[in-house]
């Protein structure tokens, strides 16, 4: 149970809203005018504190203290908002490629608050390492002391702690201070190779800062020095390794593989005591990876600072960091061998210049799936019928070509993409990778005997969209830690546009939606006659639309078929005031 912060800095007075974090160092309150300790209560209790009352989830200032200017004059009395916030502890780098400027740079284009404590000062740059200078353990204590008393942090990360006495003093604080999670980056090997932290501090990383730690994120090097020396240089020595470290007292370790020696295998994995995930992810050719570790560790913390929980934010994160490797791939900065990367690409305007159009879950709503021999038979090009559809309100579009030559499937999907892109709906390949390359289309929708998605997502890198047809909530979850956008989930009822294909009905596809960490789509059967019952309130929550084939192009007018699918869904987006329903 979470330890209950009520965090009260004098301009906002709202319960965090993240109590369920899964974090339980008990019993303090940041409270207006400082830290004090509070007895563990739940959530739903009402406590009064100091001047704060509680009440449910929102805790108000009492008139008596609101008259002794506990509230900021110029707030005038409206609702706040609620900013996540990390507190990193760490060094500061004058390259700006990793350390403290790293850590706000990602937490900042993550849409975190991120306050610094400074624990040394390295003269650095893309060569390497040319100085340290450390601060001495009393002033990194003042300054994590006057983070936590004002600002607060619902997360606190580290990175480099170039003394025993700072992690000790570190652990101090913090058990005096609880924070709602602690992401340990235990930088001790930069990626450049310099060596950053001694035995000693490996030793005090050990024994005093692990055991309060949320998470550790160790390379293969610093994996390899935590646990005596064993050498990590395959997925089943990365597995032990997270054990071993696991058993120091971290909630969950990852061990990020990088690029494990002599191989192609791309996997980090992450290790909770009881259950495995290995995570795959995207290669990107680049000399640009100064700061990669430092990055990941404050988007996880920036994730789980947001409510995430660990898989999630472990997920979400390395989806940015690949982010913003392929985009920092050609940056030119320094001379040496190893560049920084640009973690604010998105304040650039890559996205108004590119022509990849953005997948919001949304624009699941209705999904136009073409089918050559349907609109053949009724006289229409595939792109003309994707140019009624999309006329007609379809929201995003699929080429499934189960007939034409490889030469034909290209020329109709670039065709198709023109007139996609004309609109600004996002526009998939079925099936093929290949063609979807070709063409730059914005992603693939694949089948559970297609590519593996964790090998579609490593080649089309962490832009492209990809969909995942799923029948149960077990293949979901895969589908989701392997890289997917969204699921497709059907037949919902019985169809003739796709031979031999299990129905599993409304039931068994809110079994898949529940199961499924990200949006899904319903398949198979849908028309406007049934489009009501599929998306029936109260329904999951991550149930986005439907997917239709026969309905739209199996009929003398594309636009007016999509239309009337439309009108219904739009009805059911109507009752979207009611509550959804919970697994
Ligand atoms: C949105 C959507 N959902 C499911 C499917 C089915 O894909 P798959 O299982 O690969 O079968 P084929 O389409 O290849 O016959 C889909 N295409 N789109
Ligand atoms: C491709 C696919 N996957 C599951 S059902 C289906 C066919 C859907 O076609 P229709 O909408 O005509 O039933």
């Amino acid at each position: 149970m979470a330890a209950q912060l009520l965090r009260g800095a004098s301009t906002r007075f709202q319960l965090s809203t993240t109590l369920d974090t899964p974090l339980g160092k008990s019993g303090h309150a940041v409270c207006g005018l400082g830290i004090r300790k509070l007895e563990r209560v739940s959530t739903a209790r009402l406590c009064k504190f100091r001047g704060c009352e509680v009440t449910g989830s929102k805790a108000v200032l009492s008139k008596r203290r609101r008259g002794k200017g506990g509230i900021r004059a110029d707030m005038g009395g409206e609702e706040t908002r609620r900013v996540p916030r990390v507190l990193t502890v760490a060094g500061s780098d004058s390259g700006a490629g990793a350390g403290i400027q790293a850590d706000m740079k990602a937490c900042g284009a993550l849409g975190v608050y991120c306050s610094t404590a400074i624990t040394a000062i390295t003269a650095q740059n893309t060569v390497g390492v040319q100085g340290i200078h450390s601060v001495p353990a009393e002033f990194v204590e003042a300054q994590v002391k006057s983070v936590l008393m004002d600002i607060g942090a619902d997360v606190v990360k580290t990175g480099m702690l170039p003394s025993v006495e700072i992690i000790q003093s570190l652990c101090d604080v913090l058990r005096t201070y609880p924070v709602k999670g602690l992401v340990v980056d235990p930088v001790l090997i930069s990626t450049s190779g310099d060596e950053l932290a001694g035995p000693a501090i490996l030793d005090a990383l050990r024994d005093d800062l692990f055991p309060l730690a949320d998470l550790v994120t160790p390379n293969l090097p610093e994996a390899s020095a935590i646990i005596g020396g064993d050498p990590v240089t395959t997925v089943a020595e990365m597995r032990e390794a997270a054990e071993a470290i696991h058993q120091l007292g971290p909630r969950y370790v990852l061990v990020k593989g990088g690029h494990l020696p002599g191989t192609s295998t791309l996997v980090d994995v992450l290790y909770d005591g009881v259950e495995w995930h290995e995570l795959p992810g995207s290669r990107v050719e680049t000399r640009n990876t100064h700061g990669t570790g430092c990055t990941l560790a404050s988007s996880i913390a920036a994730e789980l600072a947001k409510g995430q929980p660990m898989l999630s934010a472990v997920l979400a994160a390395k989806r940015y960091l690949s982010e913003v490797l392929e985009e920092s791939a050609t940056l030119n900065i320094g001379e040496g061998k190893q560049g920084p990367v640009n973690h604010l690409f998105k304040l650039s305007d890559w996205e108004k210049t590119s022509k990849q159009t953005k997948f919001r879950p949304e624009s699941l709503l209705l999904y136009a799936v073409t089918d050559s021999s349907m609109n053949k038979s009724w006289g229409r090009s595939t792109s003309e019928a994707v140019r009624g559809a999309i006329e007609g309100g379809a929201t995003i579009v699929q080429i499934r070509e189960k007939e034409a030559e490889t030469g034909e499937f290209l020329q109709e999907a670039e065709a198709s993409l023109e007139v996609a892109r004309e609109y600004g709906v996002p526009l998939l390949i079925n099936d093929r990778i290949d063609i979807a390359l070709a063409c730059d289309a914005d992603g693939v929708h694949l089948g559970q005997s297609d590519l593996p998605v964790a090998r579609a997502r490593a080649i089309l890198g962490p832009r492209k969209i990809i969909g995942v047809s799923c029948k149960t909530p077990e293949q979901a979850e895969q589908a989701w830690k392997d890289g997917a956008d969204y699921i497709g989930s059907g037949g919902v009822y019985p169809t003739n546009t796709k031979k031999d294909n299990k129905t599993i009905g409304v039931e068994g596809l809110r079994e898949v939606c529940y199961g499924s960490p990200i949006p899904v789509v319903a398949i198979g059967g849908i028309s406007g006659a049934n489009a009501a019952e599929v998306m029936a309130h109260p329904r999951p929550e991550n149930l986005k639309g439907v997917a239709v084939v026969s309905a739209l192009f199996n009929q003398p007018d594309v636009k007016k078929a999509t239309e009337a699918v439309r009108t219904v869904l739009e009805e059911s987006l109507k009752e979207a005031a009611l509550p959804v329903a919970s697994s």
